[in-house]
């Protein structure tokens, strides 16, 4: 591999485990959500001027007629790990208490913390791209478990990406937006992430990129093209 200095990494599967999203995360918010749903009046106003009404009326309008309708779409769009931008920003929001109360801490894998350290100390760049919100991504990297320690990992990296920002994960021209925020070129960036479809799309913007195989990950070595990692220690 040649020489780079730019490292975009996915999360979900790729630093941390997709059970801590899916066992974790996940099930935080569905018992969380309802709260905010209290908050407002149904059928939603969408020209309504309150915060939670503005981020509930970006759901399809024939969802936000009835508290019970709206409920039963958002537990289907979590339950079908639906990438819904409302629903991310909304999850967000939720989570954000439950790291600020000690309720959720997360576990990064050793080697990616290893690899954050490494690369810190040699000068390169991380960047995520991520379809949580950039504001869930940010929550996450300030709280990592490490020993007996919360760890603030968020100096460890230099910019977030999500889909509202940039595009979809899955299309080249993401990553080339991405590549031109940062002023790389595509030759000085790695790309990682565990869904292989995104892995295709960057590798089509120029970018060395890896598959990234974890514990319960759904990816199969049945893709020559690709090249495939189960770690971080040697890149
Ligand atoms: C940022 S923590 C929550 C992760 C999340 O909601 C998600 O969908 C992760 O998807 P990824 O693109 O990182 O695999
Ligand atoms: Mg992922």
């Amino acid at each position: 591999m040649g020489f780079y200095d730019t490292i975009i990494l996915d999360i979900e599967g790729t630093v941390c485990s997709i059970f801590f999203v899916q066992n974790v995360l996940f099930p935080y918010f569905l018992d969380k959500f309802p709260f905010l749903l209290e908050q407002v009046e149904f059928p939603l106003d969408h020209k309504g001027n309150v915060a939670m009404t503005q981020i509930l009326a970006k759901f399809p309008e024939r969802y936000t007629k009835s508290k019970e309708c709206l409920t039963t779409y958002i537990n289907e769009l979590v339950a079908n790990d639906i990438k819904d931008p409302t629903l991310k920003e909304l999850q967000g929001i939720v989570w954000q208490a439950g790291y600020e109360e000690g309720e959720i801490v997360v576990n990064l894998y050793d080697d990616v913390i290893e690899a954050l350290d490494r690369w810190n100390k040699e000068g390169k760049s991380v960047y995520i791209y991520s379809s949580g919100s950039i504001k869930a991504q940010k929550l996450l990297f300030s709280h990592v478990k490490f020993k007996n320690e919360i760890r603030d990992l968020t100096n460890h990296v230099k910019g977030y990406y999500d889909p509202t920002v940039v595009g979809s994960k899955i299309e080249s021209k993401s990553y080339e937006h991405i590549l031109n925020d940062i002023n790389k070129d595509p030759e000085s960036a790695i790309f990682l992430s565990d869904n292989m479809k995104e892995v295709t799309a960057s590798t089509q913007a120029g970018i060395k990129s890896f598959v990234v195989i974890r514990p319960g990950n759904t990816v199969r070595y049945h893709n020559p093209s690709l090249d495939f990692v189960d770690c971080f220690d040697n890149l």
